[in-house]
């Protein structure tokens, strides 16, 4: 029997409707393993600055701090999407709660369920078997450097940068995972054009010479794009900075089926956060359409990454997989062959996948 006190960040749009699955799931397992959690709960994004004025409020701040994981929603409203000159922004709580919990490592992993081969737009003989971990750096590069504007305001800028210290830290946590599975790394840049990606690749290069046994290949961002839908198995762990790891495992999503498929876990030195790679879609905020499994499965990168329950971890994931093999989807991962009857909003879904906890 374990004791853990879980913060719960269901932030904006969906990411209040997918947490909530995420969090009944977190119930069911420790009530079936015996474990003692705790939860509280916390404001983030458009919610904490309608209520405080602040994206990140100090007591969230506090909160994650003082808990064993965070499980985390979404950030983001239509309103500042459309609106460039708001200076007060969800997204600047997710950053700055990423940088304050050092949370420099974001793990991604591309897992295809066989169930959904047909969900993806990619050819099925292309994609069965494929199976990757992202390795994105999530506190430096042009998210966190100098940015401004100048010439009365008509020229903007965004600056990249990378320490040795910060690529060599991510680097070594892709090259140990890689151990453990098939000991193949990709390691993305675009070192023909960017200063900070040739340093990059010179710390990745000397990293490689501590782990002979890893091959290591390395590639420009614009032919990974390329070449993660061509031929998606020829992938297995990979390792990028920030900027290009948001838009690669975005476009990976669709190797797995649907951004509602895609759980995360950003891990540093302190507290874990577990978030879906998805957003806050408010195209389909309010009518029960979203899919929770991205919740679900950042549940059990949770209970694995940050709990060490491996034996709870899997029986999440078995849970979502049986759920799929008994044919249920949500609108997202449905396709022409679903039957109707089997295509279920966030909560029936969720509730289907609790009872095969
Ligand atoms: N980690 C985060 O909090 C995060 C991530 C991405 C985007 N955002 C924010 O979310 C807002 C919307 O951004 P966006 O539209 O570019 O990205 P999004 O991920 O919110 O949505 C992209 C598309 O995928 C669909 N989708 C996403 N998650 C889904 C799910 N669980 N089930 C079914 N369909 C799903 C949406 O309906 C939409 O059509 C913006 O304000 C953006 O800044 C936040
Ligand atoms: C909302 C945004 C700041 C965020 C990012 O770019 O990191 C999101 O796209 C993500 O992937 O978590
Ligand atoms: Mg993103």
């Amino acid at each position: 029997m374990a004791k853990k006190h879980i913060l719960i960040v269901p932030g904006d749009g969906i990411g209040q409707e997918v947490t909530e699955v995420g969090k009944k799931v977190l119930e069911k397992i420790a009530a079936k393993f015996g474990h003692d959690f705790t939860y509280d709960e916390a404001l983030i994004g458009h919610v904490a600055i309608e209520a405080t004025g602040d994206a990140l409020p100090a007591e969230t701040l506090v909160k994650m701090k003082a808990s064993d994981a965070v499980l985390f929603g979404a950030v983001g409203h239509p309103k500042y999407d459309n609106d460039p000159s708001a200076k007060v922004r969800p997204e600047q709580g997710l950053l700055k709660m990423r940088k304050e919990l050092g949370l420099y490592a974001n793990l991604r992993p591309i897992k295809l369920f066989d169930e959904l081969l047909s969900a993806s737009s990619i050819k099925p003989e292309i994609l069965k078997g494929a199976d990757i971990l992202f390795f994105r750096e999530l506190t430096g590069d042009i998210y966190f450097g100098e940015k401004g504007r100048k010439n009365n305001g008509d020229t903007a800028y965004d600056v990249a940068e990378y320490s040795r210290y910060e690529v060599e830290r991510i680097g070594r946590k892709a090259f140990e995972a890689a151990r453990t599975r098939k000991k193949h790394l990709v390691s993305v840049d675009k070192a023909n054009v960017l200063e900070s990606s040739r340093l990059w690749r010179e710390e990745i290069q000397k990293l490689a010479l501590e782990y002979p046994d890893v091959t290591v290949e390395y590639q420009f961002v614009d032919a990974t794009a390329m070449l993660l839908i061509k031929d998606p198995k020829r992938f297995d762990v990979v390792v990028t900075a920030n900027l290009f790891g948001d838009i690669l495992t975005d476009e990976a999503s669709q190797i797995a089926g649907s951004m509602g498929m895609l759980a995360s876990a950003s891990i540093g030195d302190g507290t874990g956060v577990y978030e879906p790679i998805h957003g806050s879609a408010h195209d389909i905020t309010g009518k029960g359409l979203a899919n929770p499994m991205a919740s679900v499965l950042s549940a059990a990168l949770l209970l694995d990454i940050s709990f060490g329950m491996k034996a709870e971890s899997e029986a999440v994931i078995n849970a979502v997989d049986q759920v799929l093999k008994k044919g249920y989807r949500t609108g997202d991962i449905a396709d022409a062959s679903t039957d109707k009857s089997l295509i279920l909003g966030t909560d029936a879904i969720g509730e289907e996948i609790l009872k095969l906890i």
